[in-house]
């Protein structure tokens, strides 16, 4: 992929998941930088990636050809207000913020912006990140090429062609992580209580989950269902629990949980 100049405004959690996915994936140290206010957010990022840093944010966008935006979204306006006398005509801009629409980035920018929306997950840190990638009409093809392998160099990759699909690849993958961590503490949880030590609870759990992910990642042909059903032998010990969780409405659980943060970011989109 072409190695352009990257400049990471904002150095917390999502930036150095992408971060130290690219230079894992041999993206060159020297050209990213990352900003944010603390030096004690941006002296990690140096000291274990090797990537240059700054306080300055103006400085640090004015030198790149890809900005990426990636400070909260309650941040974004006041951060791009001081961005604005930057010529963009030739940059590719990417914001990985949630809640935050394409044409609200062109009013806090002041300019029509070469953009792609992209809504990554943490797991980049590993490579085994899922981004959504939305590009806005005026994106060339070669941006649109340049931002789909930037973020395949840390995990998996896919378009949507409408805005508000960005919502939904929030729904099912940037907050996902969190989803899968909660169930996982729960079992840990539970599995304590039935004798365990956490750090054998937490090996249980964990080789379980990336085993299961493991199995449907290499049975791309096999419905999930019957994924499940080779677990459930009739009458046996998994039936009962996955009749527990039927009883509780799990699936419709995660339904709504999934649309409640459809909806956050639907909100988020008139908050900011
Ligand atoms: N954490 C996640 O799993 C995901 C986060 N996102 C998006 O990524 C963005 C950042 O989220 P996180 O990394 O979780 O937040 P964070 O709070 O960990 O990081 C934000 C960073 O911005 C820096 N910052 C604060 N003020 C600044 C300024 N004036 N100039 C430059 N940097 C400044 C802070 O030092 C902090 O390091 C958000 O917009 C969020 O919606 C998207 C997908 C997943
Ligand atoms: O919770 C959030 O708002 C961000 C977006 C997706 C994951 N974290």
């Amino acid at each position: 992929m072409e190695q352009r100049s990257i400049t990471f405004i904002g150095a917390g959690n999502m930036a150095r998941s992408i971060i130290a996915g690219l230079v894992a994936s041999g993206y060159p140290a020297n050209k990213i930088t990352a900003t944010a206010p603390s030096e004690a957010r941006r002296e990690p990022l140096a000291r274990d990636y090797g990537i240059h840093t700054d306080a300055d944010n103006l400085r640090a966008a004015q030198q790149a050809d890809v900005i990426v935006l990636a400070v909260k979204p309650q941040l974004m306006e006041s951060v791009c207000h001081a961005l604005q006398d930057i010529d963009f005509s030739n940059k590719l801009v990417i914001s990985i913020a949630a809640g935050i629409s394409a044409s609200r980035l062109n009013e806090m920018l002041n300019t029509e912006l070469n953009l792609v929306r992209v809504m990554p997950n943490t797991p980049s840190l590993i490579g085994k990140g899922m981004s959504g990638l939305f590009a806005s009409q005026s994106v060339s093809e070669n941006d649109k090429v340049y931002a789909e392998q930037l973020m395949q160099a840390v995990g998996e990759a896919c378009w949507v062609q409408q805005e508000s699909g960005i919502n939904g690849v929030i729904a099912a993958a940037g907050s996902a992580p969190a989803y899968f961590f909660l169930f996982m503490e729960a079992m840990q949880k539970e599995a304590i209580k039935q004798g365990f030590d956490a750090d054998t609870a937490r090996l249980l759990v964990q080789q379980s989950a990336l085993g299961a992910a493991e199995l449907v990642k290499a049975n791309p042909e096999t419905e999930l269902s019957t994924l499940r059903e080779q677990v459930t032998s009739k009458g046996g010990t998994t039936a009962e629990a996955i009749r527990t969780f039927n009883e509780h409405q799990l699936s419709d659980i995660v339904a709504k949980a999934m649309r409640a943060a459809v909806s956050r970011a639907e909100e988020m989109e008139k908050l900011f």
